[in-house]
């Protein structure tokens, strides 16, 4: 069975919210978005929102989330399903109630930074999903 993980990405404006891994978990000192474990009884969005309140110290609303899709990812040693909710929000209010480093960052600059190898696919779906990375070929009349 893999482990099921919730992923928040929170939106504000064309920036998006991530945090720094603690060095001594798994894919330990990357950055992430927020998200963690759907504990035994827990839908994925309620294992998001909690996971957002805990993290990041953001009171979001179920009814707020949209769903971006899930997505596999096998790691040598650990295979996770990940489920993917954008959250826009309105002002760059977070907390980190962890003691990790937060930052907001442009969509665009994702690429340069250093995340886990699973989340190649979820900024391609996060593009996708905000209607990124698509090119339409204007026809000349
Ligand atoms: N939160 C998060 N986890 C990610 C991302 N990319 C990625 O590969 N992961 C992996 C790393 C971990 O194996 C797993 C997330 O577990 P986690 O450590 O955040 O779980 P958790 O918040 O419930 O924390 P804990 O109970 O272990 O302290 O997913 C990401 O962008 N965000
Ligand atoms: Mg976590």
């Amino acid at each position: 069975m893999p482990l099921h993980i919730a992923i928040g990405l929170v939106l504000c404006g064309s920036k998006i919210l991530i945090a720094q891994r603690s060095i001594d978990k798994h894919q330990g000192g990357k950055w992430e978005f927020p998200g963690g474990k759907v504990e035994t009884g827990e839908t994925a969005l309620q294992a998001v929102v909690r996971e957002l309140a805990e993290e990041v110290g953001l009171a979001l609303e179920e009814a707020q989330a949209e769903f971006v899709g899930e997505l596999n990812y096998q790691y040598p040693e650990l295979s996770i399903r990940f489920s993917l909710f954008a959250f826009k929000v309105s002002t760059q209010c977070a907390i980190a109630r962890e003691g990790q480093l937060i930052d907001w960052v442009e969509v665009t600059q994702l690429d340069s930074l250093t995340f886990p190898a699973a989340n190649r696919e979820m900024i391609e779906r996060l593009n996708h999903f905000l209607g990124l990375g698509e090119y339409h070929v204007a026809r000349c009349l």
